[in-house]
């Protein structure tokens, strides 16, 4: 619990001002509540047994004037807690989808796929609500408390003490529930976070489920994913009810105790009628504080476990700044150097076997090889993606490894296999190349990836509505609009991974002859599986699992190298027979 005040207290440090007015008006309005029981005593003492009426009209008004200060410094801090509470939600929200943006690949592709959402919609809240409870209900239960001990002593030390002992008997059951409560919300959390995953990666997947007609097996994954939900959601319910019934059982006990030793000091005369209504009033009041206190035991397990969740991002910053990067800027026509490069991914056989090769600057490099030989691997490394696990790769002087991945690859264009597109327009996805261009710029860099007419066919032209993933668009089309957003860039380093799969011939020729047309300024590595988009490269690297198995250019690797070889033929035969196929067909 006092771990989850001290980052509660770390959230309202930026806001102080507001914070310290807020505890100021809650304090008032808190007073006036704590000492509200003890108006029965000058009532009863003061005016109704010795039988005043200018004593009982001078304490009502008063109470009632000490009442509506209280009232207004309640409404005053209830608006000062709905700002404060909004404010941090919102810090949060910010610093989460900030930290999200700068995760590295690895991560990512640790996470399930409802994770990262799950940490806005459960996690943020979760958080919201057990601030919400600390300030409000917590604050007040713990002022009523302290004020409540403070009169019980004063005016009679046993029934103080009977009182404090009962008052401490019913937060101790649901405190000692509490470790237990956590591990409980922890596993339900994990399991609705992979209930979130699956249905996320259903609705993605409609088009393969209902092409292959499986729904029926999708339905009965789900049954054994919402199984596994049903004996944590159980559980955390069962959790919760006892968190609530313990301390009623024991409100129960101690309410019986006090009735019978109260009413016995009373029969002795030990204490007056008007302390032994205060008393029971303010055992009362303590008592509803004290289960107040234990009712929000729950939401603070459950603030827990989010900010466990959390903590990579509320400890990414602090790591941020002890990391210390090569902030400067790629220099034109960067020439990269593998020396001995090793990558492995996390549980697996090495990917890069030691490769080394230098690619000279403003020259186009090519990598080719069977699926699987690492190709991509190394396009990651270069953009810096990934961290090598062993050996080294610079890239115009920079060693990756400490790469200040901003100032980096501001002057990087990627294409990626998959050609991702934001919803917006297709001037806005290409502009991601660079935001500040101008719509010359854009116009320009469309007509290299032989995207302009395309466009310019369409009703709403550069303002056409890009739906979500792009799904209005073929896939030869989303990846020139990849394209364009990248030469927006005007890299001083271009990566292009399987550009042209998606292209019919006459874009491929096209785009193809844009990007060797290449300016001084660029070096350019490519990855096709297509020889006859690399045959004109500058070096091309030949790999497989693995491993570097030669380089050179197209005619001296046809001349030397088996695979490439092969690679060639099988492509030339593949070419052939779908020249036969389609002279067939026609
Ligand atoms: N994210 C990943 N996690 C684990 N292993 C991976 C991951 N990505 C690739 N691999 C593995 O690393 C090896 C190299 O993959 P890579 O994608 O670099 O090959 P590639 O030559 O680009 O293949 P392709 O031509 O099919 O795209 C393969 O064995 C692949 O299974």
């Amino acid at each position: 619990m006092s771990n989850v005040i001290r980052h509660f207290v770390t959230f309202l440090s930026p806001r102080r001002g507001l914070a310290i007015a807020f505890f100021l008006t809650s304090f008032i309005e808190l007073t006036v509540l704590s000492l509200a029981p003890l108006s029965f005593k000058f009532m009863i003492d003061y005016a109704i047994e010795p039988g005043d009426r200018n004593a009982f009209f001078l304490i009502l008004g008063i109470l009632g004037s000490i009442g509506a200060c209280g009232v207004a410094a309640g409404l005053i801090s209830d608006r000062l807690l709905a700002t404060i509470l909004a404010e941090v939600q919102q810090q949060l929200r910010r610093r989460l989808f900030s930290h999200l943006q700068h995760l590295n690949m690895e991560r990512f592709q640790a996470s399930r796929a409802g994770e990262h959402v799950s940490r806005f919609t459960v996690d943020l809240p979760a958080i919201e609500g057990a601030m919400m409870s600390m300030m409000t209900i917590g604050l007040q239960s713990v002022a009523v408390v302290s004020i409540s001990v403070a009169i019980l002593f004063t005016l009679q030390w046993s029934m103080a003490l009977l009182i404090l002992a009962g008052a401490s008997l019913i937060y101790l059951g649901p405190y000692l529930l509490s470790r237990r409560a956590r591990r409980v919300y922890g596993a339900y959390r994990d399991e609705l976070e992979a209930m979130t995953g699956d249905v996320q990666e259903n609705v993605r997947g409609q088009m393969i489920i209902q092409g292959f007609h499986v729904q029926q097996t999708q339905i009965h994954k789900f049954e054994k994913r919402l199984q596994q939900l049903f004996i944590r959601h159980v559980h955390y319910n069962v959790t919760n009810a006892s968190l609530d019934r313990l301390p009623i059982i024991s409100l129960l006990l101690v309410n019986f105790s006090i009735i019978g030793f109260g009413s016995y000091l009373a029969l002795l005369g030990q204490i007056t009628l008007g302390t032994l209504v205060v008393f029971f009033t303010i055992y009362t009041s303590m008592g509803n504080a004290v289960y107040n206190l234990t009712a929000i035991l729950p939401s603070f397990a459950s603030a827990r476990v989010s900010l466990e969740r959390l903590s990579e991002m509320l400890t990414d910053e602090e790591k941020q700044q002890a990391e210390q990067k090569d902030s400067a800027a790629l220099q034109p026509c960067p020439e990269i150097i593998a020396d001995g490069l090793v990558f492995r991914y996390p549980g697996k056989e090495p990917a890069l076997q030691g490769i080394s090769f230098t690619i000279p600057a403003g020259t186009t490099a090519a990598f080719v090889g069977p699926s699987g030989s690492g190709k991509s691997t190394i396009l990651q490394l270069i953009l810096g993606l990934r961290q090598p696990s062993g050996g080294r790769l610079t890239v115009g002087g920079i060693d990756i490894l400490h790469v200040d991945a901003e100032s980096y690859r501001s002057r990087v264009g990627t294409v990626f296999q998959d050609s991702f597109l934001f919803r917006g327009t297709v001037k806005d996805n290409i502009l991601i190349g660079r935001p500040d261009a101008s719509m010359e710029d854009v116009v320009r860099a469309a007509e290299q990836a032989s995207l302009h007419e395309f466009i310019t066919g369409l009703p709403d032209g550069y303002d056409t509505a890009v739906l979500e993933d792009g799904t209005n668009f073929s896939g030869g089309q989303k990846q020139r609009i990849a394209i364009a957003r990248a030469l927006l860039r005007e890299p001083y380093l271009l990566l292009l991974d399987e550009i042209t799969s998606s292209l019919d011939p006459l874009s491929e020729a096209a785009v193809t002859h844009t990007i060797q047309n290449r300016s001084k300024k660029r070096t350019a590595v490519i990855i096709s599986h297509r020889l006859s988009v690399i045959n004109t490269a500058d070096v091309i690297f030949v790999m497989n699992e693995g491993r570097l198995v030669d380089s050179g250019r197209h005619d001296e690797l046809l001349r030397r190298c088996p695979l490439y070889l092969q690679m060639w033929k099988q492509q030339d035969e593949d070419h052939l027979n779908m020249m036969k196929k389609e002279t067939w067909t026609s």
